[in-house]
């Protein structure tokens, strides 16, 4: 990354860990990097494992930064501006990643004027594989977002979107989706060790087979269906997991949990 801007977390749990942690891996320098954590287990835990600089009291963590990360659960997050508000630089740009809380609801916990992303990041930030779409108010500069995608480059990819409404969706699908796949894998493990394979080498077959499928996808520009069709040999053993597949609702359930998590992601915003 050319520039580097001193980032203050706002809350130091698994989403903020998995940023701070793909940026030390990519080399971000610690002494750019603070957390305000109230929770002295969970600070103590980032500072040694990272070097970074820890706060009891977010207002100790924001005065030099020039994004504030805003990582607490919804519900805290308009307390949480309120009480940083006074020590934040005007420039300051506050990046929340917060599910469902929209930006006019943070622009009035906060000075007039002040930059705010809505940013959804996921998990897989942690090993740089992360998906994170950022979606400005009218106060953030072009460079300031330029900063901004940069930042978030360094641990995956990154899309902005100018309509807010969207986020919604983008937190059902790439916010929650790890958690989905994950539940998948699970899944696909439990079936092959009903069909007698040892547990650890279940394991490896279902990760190995989630990211060469992901990454056969991504690399091929191939439709999925295309794809599925290549694997799918007539009268086959792919056929009649298919069927069962199909039978069992499995495309509608996963249209259907991201569209729960859509709902849900619209309701913690009233
Ligand atoms: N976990 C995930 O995959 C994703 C989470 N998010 C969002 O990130 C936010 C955090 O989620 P998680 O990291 O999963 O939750 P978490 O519960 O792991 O982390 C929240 C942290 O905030 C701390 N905290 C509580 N009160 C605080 C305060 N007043 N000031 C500063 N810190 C405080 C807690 O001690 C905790 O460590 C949520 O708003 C969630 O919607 C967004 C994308 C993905
Ligand atoms: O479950 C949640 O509410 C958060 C937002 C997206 C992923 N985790």
């Amino acid at each position: 990354m050319s520039s580097q801007p001193p980032i203050a977390f706002l809350g130091g749990g698994n989403m903020a860990s998995a940023i701070i942690a793909g940026l030390h891996k990519v080399g971000y320098p610690a002494a750019k990097l603070r957390v305000g954590e109230p929770n002295a287990t969970q600070r103590e835990a980032l500072i040694r494992q990272f070097a970074i600089q820890g706060h009891a009291h977010n207002p100790d963590a924001v005065a030099e930064a020039a994004f504030v990360v805003v990582a607490v659960k919804p519900n805290l997050v308009a307390q949480v501006l309120r009480d940083v508000a006074p020590q934040l630089a005007p420039t300051a740009v506050v990046l929340s990643i917060a599910a469902g809380v929209d930006l006019t609801t943070m622009a009035a916990a906060l000075p007039a004027g002040q930059p705010i992303i809505r940013a959804m990041p996921n998990t897989p930030a942690l090993v740089g594989q992360g998906m994170t779409v950022l979606c400005p108010n009218g106060h953030v500069d072009a460079e300031q977002l330029a900063q901004a995608q940069r930042l978030l480059e360094s641990v995956g990819q990154v899309a902005v979107v100018k309509q807010e409404s969207l986020m919604d969706g983008v937190t059902a699908l790439s916010g929650s989706g790890p958690a989905y796949l994950f539940l998948i894998a699970e899944a696909l493990s439990d079936g092959g060790v009903a069909c007698g394979l040892p547990r650890a080498l279940a394991d490896q077959l279902a990760v190995q087979t989630l990211l060469g499928s992901a990454t056969l996808l991504r690399e091929s520009g191939e439709h999925p269906g295309v794809l599925k069709n290549r694997v799918t040999s007539p009268g086959g053993t792919t056929i009649a997991g298919l069927g069962v597949l199909e039978r069992q609702g499995v495309r509608g359930a996963l249209m259907a949990a991201v569209e729960a998590a859509w709902n849900r992601s619209k309701a913690l915003g009233q």
